[in-house]
């Protein structure tokens, strides 16, 4: 067996969300040797004045760039406010910046969300929507999986009559090594409800698209 794993004291979950997958939590200690057998495997010295303080700088930037996985979807979208003057169409907050990881080279892939919704019984903050973003993009993720996601938390928060969210982005898995295609973007969609319907997505894709502020 993996003598790190071997070492592990403590069984927890990761996180409420990740309750499915028992996860077998590393300390501090653990997750900065991993880093220096990184730094290794990289090549160079993890002994080295610039590179001393490094794991630890590492392990703490993962905490940032992995929050989602402490962070509940219905917490944040748990607040509706109901009186709108029996307003019905669409809401949509676009260009939504996000940064994730893709889960098969750990490396960034960095772009935009747009996200709308037909209201049934009431609207949710608007910041709300931008925070969503940001539970699934600071996970490893697939740009599917994660577009999916979004879609499914507000359905299943707001049940409003629809929800479209389109997800573009650049994968540096792409650019910066494998293929090295810079520049290429990847789009995905999700449509529910009302948004099923053809003419619905062109409406939802003109905004998006038309000239900003
Ligand atoms: N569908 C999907 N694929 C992704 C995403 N992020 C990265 N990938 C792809 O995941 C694939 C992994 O392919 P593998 O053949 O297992 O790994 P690899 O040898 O590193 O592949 P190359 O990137 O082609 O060098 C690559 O084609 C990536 O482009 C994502 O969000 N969605
Ligand atoms: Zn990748």
């Amino acid at each position: 067996m993996n003598p790190v794993v071997k070492s592990l004291s403590v069984e927890r979950a990761l996180s409420p969300s990740a309750d499915k997958f028992l996860v077998t939590h590393p300390t501090q200690a653990e997750a900065e040797a991993a880093v220096r057998t990184l730094i290794l495997w990289a090549g160079d010295d993890p002994s080295r004045e610039g590179l001393a303080e490094t794991p630890q700088r590492v392990v703490k930037a993962y905490k940032e760039f992995y929050k989602g996985y402490e962070e509940d979807p219905d917490e944040i979208l748990d607040r509706v406010f109901e009186e709108v003057d029996s307003y019905q169409d669409m809401v949509l907050v676009r260009d939504i910046p996000f940064h994730s990881h893709c889960e098969h080279h750990m490396v960034p892939f960095v772009g935009k969300a747009h996200i709308a919704y037909y209201p049934a019984k009431g609207v949710v903050g608007l910041s709300k929507l931008a925070r969503i973003v940001d539970v699934f993009a600071r996970r490893l993720q697939t740009q599917e999986t994660m577009t999916a996601q979004i879609a499914q938390a507000i359905d299943k928060a707001l049940k409003p009559r629809g929800v479209a969210v389109l997800v573009e982005a650049e994968h540096m898995c792409m650019s910066m090594r494998g293929v090295q295609k810079q520049g290429s973007s990847t789009m995905t969609t999700q449509y529910t409800g009302v948004f099923k319907e053809p003419a619905e997505q062109v409406r939802f894709f003109t905004m998006v698209k038309s000239p900003g502020l």
